[in-house]
């Protein structure tokens, strides 16, 4: 292995061990693995005897086998790796007249055959292909193992995502899990769950030695969109005055994470579908190609399988991006991180604000408790900014989050649709004072007892929502 791989920079995260016994042969692949493929993890090995103890010794988790050899044949080395090592993938490369002992070889269990000869297209596809089913099994196996003792190895590169919800914590595990690969992450969830926080902590812990670079590619038209991404040499257009490197050099060999993808363009989706098969791509006016050594996150709040089955989405795009895929829960699937949130909200805004953190009343935390957040975290965060500039001393008043509460719902009110089948058709209808009554007791159930929330909810004053409760009363009593 090259000096200047290092473990921050390998690519894949496992090695890949060739063994051949032509030295000019294993020169040449190495060769077209690095330039074709981008990879960069791989070790050599001409003297078949020594595979075994190499694979024991060196992270390898993939073998490119020569068949013909001296010493141990290929088919015999197989056996070998196989049983003593059954997690190693092994890729057969055969001579043209050895075809039938090369399928034979996968009864055996190589993952795939290639003749020397092959093209190099298809043999890097190959590789390609038994790379991510690795990196997928080795994955599954951390994941696995991460479930069943529950911890993080890395716990504080989440502390900016406050949480203490049990599917937050699988999604961190989820992530550390798939951090050391190379492969995009997509990153969905309604708009601001926190899918930028994520995009850091993916790149935090994937310990790539570049930057993250962020990109909103929603309402970029195609051209800006390949300007941004790839740069354009001097001159490529009208106004070019200077060559201007793209986001994707920027990044090195860091993350570029891609925000609001499912609002990219059908034209710039097959720039990127070409970027992250080939690992290739041209700045604008050049013909010379560069390789992306980035690794890439996306995110998006749209739901990408709907769009690809509309047609909206290519399909070859979502496949090659939802290798590993996060959904990250809204914040009234996880009602349990409100509270926590907004004591950091408010801690946060009071220390901006120069001002001392207030006391919450019990109240206020029933009331955002009956809140769906549309917009989530970054709702929340909105609210408690907006109390604290309005907040002098003592405890914190809930005018501004009932104002904005009842804004929210008022808007909800009239954009939703009235589609929703309340009542059953075979069920006669309640009578409305039977219904306003059913309403009363949920408000006042979902309020916890508490009648100045229950009158927000319900949208009448407390002295009116007073006297239907006095009224109900009276009625049962008699
Ligand atoms: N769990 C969390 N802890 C602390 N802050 C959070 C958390 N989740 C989100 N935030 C904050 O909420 C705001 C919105 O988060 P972010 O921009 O990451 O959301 P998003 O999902 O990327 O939104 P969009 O889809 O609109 O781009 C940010 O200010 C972020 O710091």
């Amino acid at each position: 292995m090259s000096a200047s791989v290092t473990p921050a920079n390998r690519n894949p995260g496992f090695g890949i061990l060739m063994v051949d016994d032509e030295a000019s042969f294993l020169r040449s692949l190495s060769m077209v693995l690095e330039r074709r493929g981008g990879y960069n993890h791989l070790y050599r090995c001409q003297d078949s005897r020594d595979a075994l103890a190499m694979i024991a010794r060196e992270p390898i988790g993939l073998v490119l086998l020569d068949l013909t050899m001296p010493h141990v044949p290929g088919e015999e080395l197989l056996k070998q790796i196989t049983e003593q090592h059954p997690g190693v993938g092994v890729i057969i490369i055969s001579g043209l007249n050895q075809v039938e002992k090369a399928v034979h070889c996968i009864r055996l269990g190589a993952f795939d055959y290639f003749v020397k000869t092959t093209e190099e297209d298809r043999l890097i596809e190959g590789v390609r292909r038994a790379v991510e089913m690795q990196e997928m099994r080795l994955e599954n196996q951390a994941m696995r193992r991460k479930f069943l003792t529950d911890t993080l190895e890395r716990p504080e590169v989440f502390s900016p995502i406050i949480t203490r919800d049990k599917g937050m914590r699988s999604v961190f595990q989820y992530l550390e899990s798939v951090a050391p690969s190379g492969q995009p992450v997509l990153v969905s969830g309604e708009s601001g769950v926190g899918k930028e926080l994520i995009a850091h902590a993916i790149h935090e812990l994937s310990n790539r030695p570049g930057r993250l670079v962020c990109v909103n590619v929603a309402g970029l038209d195609d051209n800006v969109f390949a300007d941004t991404l790839f740069g354009h040499s001097r001159g490529a257009f009208t106004g070019a005055d200077q060559a201007r490197v793209g986001m994707v050099e920027q990044a090195g060999e860091g993350t570029l994470f891609l925000d609001e993808i499912g609002d990219l363009s059908m034209a710039s989706q097959v720039k990127l579908l070409r970027l992250l098969q080939e690992g290739e791509y041209y700045p604008l006016g050049s013909d010379k190609p560069k390789r992306i050594r980035a690794r890439v996150v996306v995110a998006t709040h749209r739901d990408l399988e709907q769009k690809q089955l509309a047609g909206e989405f290519r399909k070859d795009l979502y496949y090659r991006l939802r290798i590993h895929q996060v959904e990250i829960p809204s914040l009234r699937e996880r009602k349990g991180d409100i509270p926590l949130l907004l004591d950091h909200f408010l801690a946060e805004a009071a220390t901006e604000l120069s001002k001392s953190k207030p006391t919450v009343p019990k109240e206020l935390a029933v009331l955002l408790d009956n809140y769906s957040f549309p917009g989530n975290v970054r709702e929340l965060r909105a609210l408690a900014y907006d109390a604290m500039s309005q907040h002098r001393t003592g405890v914190l008043s809930m005018d501004s989050f009932r104002r904005a509460l009842d804004q929210n719902s008022i808007s909800r009110d009239v954009t939703s649709e009235p589609s929703i089948a309340f009542f059953s058709p075979d069920q006669p209808l309640p009578t409305l004072q039977e219904m306003a009554d059913m309403l009363v007791d949920e408000a006042m159930r979902r309020s916890q007892g508490n009648q100045s929330i229950a009158s927000s909810l319900l949208g009448i004053s407390q002295p009116a929502l007073s006297k239907r409760l006095k009224k109900k009363a009276d009625d049962s009593s008699s």
